[in-house]
C-alpha cells in the first residue's frame, strides 16, 4: 500500500510554497499519495493588501487547498515547510497547528512520520530552532521524527543542516531541489515502515 503523506505549508514570499511543492513531487515520485496543503493566511487583509509580494504569493496559491485536520488525520508522514520568524515558525502555521487539540486528544497524531523544513533571511537566522520547534510538537503527539542527519551524500553540499533542510529566501539552488528530494522520499520510505 501506498504511504500517505501530507505536506503541510506556510508561505508570505514563496520560499516554502517552493519546497513544498519541490516535496510533493518527490513525495509522488516516490510512490507516496500525497495532499499538499496550506496553512490559511491570518494577517489581517489590510496587511497583506500594503505588499505587493505577499498579495501576490496569496493569490498564486489560491488553487492550493486550505489545511484542515482531517489532512492530518489521513495521513502516515507529514512533511512541513514553514519559514523561521523570531526564529521559531510562522504564526500562521502554528495557527493550524493549534486547531489540533482534538485530533491529538483522540490519538490520531500518533506514530505518524514527520520530517520539516524552513527558510529564514540570514544563514544563521533561527533556521535550526524553528526545525527544533515544530519538532518538539511532534513529540507532544508521539510522531516519529525522521530527520535527514547526514545519511546522504547532499547534505554535505547543502549546508548541511541535519535537523532538516533551509536555506534563504529566494528560487532554489540546485543543490536545495536535490537536497529536498532526498528528505521527502526518506519520509516515504519511513512512513511506509512504521505505517506497515
Ligand atoms: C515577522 C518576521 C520575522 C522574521 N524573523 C526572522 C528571523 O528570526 N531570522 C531570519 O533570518 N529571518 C527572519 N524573517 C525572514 C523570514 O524568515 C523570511 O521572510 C522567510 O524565510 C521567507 O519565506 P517565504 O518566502 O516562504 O515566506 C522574518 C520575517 C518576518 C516577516
Amino acid at each position: 500500500m501506498s504511504p500517505k503523506i501530507t505536506v503541510l505549508f506556510y508561505s508570505t514570499y514563496g520560499t516554502n510554497h517552493a519546497i513544498a511543492e519541490r516535496a510533493a513531487r518527490a513525495a509522488e515520485e516516490a510512490g507516496a499519495e500525497v495532499r499538499l496543503r496550506r496553512c490559511a493566511e491570518t494577517a489581517p487583509q489590510a496587511v497583506v493588501d500594503g505588499q505587493d509580494a505577499w498579495r501576490a504569493q496569496l493569490d498564486k496559491m489560491q488553487d492550493i487547498p486550505e489545511a484542515k485536520p482531517e489532512d492530518m488525520e489521513w495521513a502516515d508522514g507529514y512533511f512541513i515547510s514553514a519559514p523561521t520568524r523570531f526564529g521559531v515558525a510562522a504564526s500562521q502555521f502554528r495557527a493550524f497547528i493549534d486547531t489540533l487539540g482534538p485530533l491529538w486528544q483522540s490519538g490520531a497524531l500518533a506514530n505518524k512520520a514527520i520530517t520539516a523544513t524552513t527558510s529564514a533571511q540570514n544563514p544563521h537566522g533561527g533556521q535550526e530552532t524553528t526545525l527544533q520547534s515544530i519538532y518538539v510538537t511532534a513529540m507532544h503527539w508521539g510522531a516519529i521524527i525522521v530527520p535527514p542527519g547526514y545519511a546522504d551524500g547532499v547534505k554535505f553540499e547543502d549546508g548541511g543542516n541535519p535537523y532538516g533542510y533551509s536555506c534563504e529566501p529566494g528560487p532554489l539552488s540546485d543543490t536545495g531541489k536535490k537536497s529536498i528530494t532526498y528528505q521527502a522520499k526518506r519520509l516515504v520510505e519511513y512512513a511506509a515502515k512504521i505505517s506497515g
